[in-house]
């Protein structure tokens, strides 16, 4: 296939026409009474039309037949994929997955939409105030068939092999350590559109990493690549954050994470290399879930090895991509993420079993390694 060509710039106002038919968007308006080449116009829109224009999203959609003239939809098996946030009792447990099993193709063929089991998750659809995190495990690209999620925006985040993905704004190719972000999808037949809301994609290594470049640790909201908002300002539905290769210079500090309790959940996993809090079990394609004020942090090698670290500059998590969905909503786990997919790590809660007390009633200030 020819290399994709992408167009850039977060958010901006975008244009495209198929070259094969020039001068296909209108000009001057959006919605001519007769449009270029006898196309269709159709909005969409991803914002309420009253949204101030700063956050107002839509694009124009110029195509050989509107979206509405498809057959009349008809429910289809739903697979491993619930909006039941009831399915098992509440687990306030540290949960980690290992990683989770892709099928198959010589046994069976999955595709992206048959692959989808929900994990876990919260909130209500029919609100538009939830969130849920479904792991994808498919072996067979889609054919003859092609999917759109109107509950909510998509956030892909692969682990192994490519997606090509084909939408009615184009086609992106997506690899690991790359994101995209999709809404409605339907047949493609668009020859050309101009707007700012539209699929995208985003390589992780573009992110630009701050640090404590001082002293002491700084959460991780520095690290936050994308938000999806909710009502209250600064409490987000889901912060996308990431843990990238950079540099650690804090002095007199812990580096790694602290432990800590979280009014958020937490919804971790890797995309390669290893966690700087764990030294081990938490591993590419495997993820953790720590929901509302389950307590969690470093793993006893990872506390005994930082508290005893020389602190000079170093790279940390070189080779390395952790990802997390930062929650206001108290996540549910699924009975497949318990049970079926058979990847619940029953040890998780033994790699904290070796803390030991180093209590030392009589002296303050023990004398640390510099
Ligand atoms: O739990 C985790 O590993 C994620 C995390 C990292 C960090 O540096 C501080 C807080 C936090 O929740
Ligand atoms: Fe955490």
């Amino acid at each position: 296939m020819a290399e994709l060509k992408y167009l850039s710039g977060f958010g901006n106002e975008c244009t495209s026409e198929d070259p094969r038919c020039p001068g296909s968007l209108p000009e001057g308006q959006n919605n001519p009474q007769v449009c270029p080449y006898n196309l269709y116009a159709e909005q969409l829109s991803g914002s309420a039309f009253t949204c101030p224009r700063s956050t107002n999203k839509r694009s124009w959609l110029y195509r050989i037949l509107p979206s509405v003239s498809h057959k009349p939809f008809e429910s289809i098996d739903e697979g491993h994929v619930t909006h039941n946030w009831d399915e098992v009792d509440p687990d306030p447990n540290q949960l980690r997955w290992k990683p989770f099993e892709i099928p198959k193709a010589s046994q069976k063929k999955v595709d992206f939409v048959s692959g989808l089991h929900t994990l876990c998750g919260a909130g209500d659809i029919k609100s538009n105030n939830g969130l849920a995190i479904h792991i994808f495990l498919c072996n067979t690209s889609m054919e003859n068939r092609c999917f759109y999620n109107s509950d909510g925006d998509f956030l892909i985040v692969p682990q192994k092999g490519n997606l090509l993905i084909y939408t009615e704004f184009g086609k992106m190719l997506v690899q690991p350590n790359e994101i995209c972000v999709i809404q409605d999808v339907s047949p493609f037949n668009v020859v050309a559109w101009h707007g700012n809301y539209t699929p995208y994609k985003y390589n992780l290594k573009n992110f630009m990493v701050i640090n404590s470049v001082a002293f002491d640790h700084a959460d991780p909201s520095i690290f936050t690549v994308l938000t999806a908002k909710s009502v209250r300002p600064g409490v987000a539905i889901a912060d996308f954050v990431i843990f990238p290769p950079r540099w650690g210079v804090a002095d007199k500090t812990f580096r790694p994470p602290y432990y800590h309790r979280n009014c958020m959940s937490e919804f971790m996993g890797l995309i390669q290399g290893h966690y700087e809090a764990k030294q081990g079990g938490f591993l590419p394609g495997g993820g953790s879930l720590h929901s509302t004020m389950t307590p969690h942090g470093p793993d006893a090698d990872c506390f005994e090895k930082a508290s005893k670290a020389k602190l000079a500059p170093e790279r940390i998590a070189d080779g390395t991509m952790a990802f997390m969905f930062e929650s206001s909503l108290s996540l549910a786990v699924t009975k497949w993420g318990l049970k079926a997919s058979r990847c619940l790590d029953e040890n998780y809660h033994k790699c904290w079993e070796p803390l030991k007390s180093h209590f030392t009633p009589n002296s303050r200030n023990p004398a640390g390694p510099n």
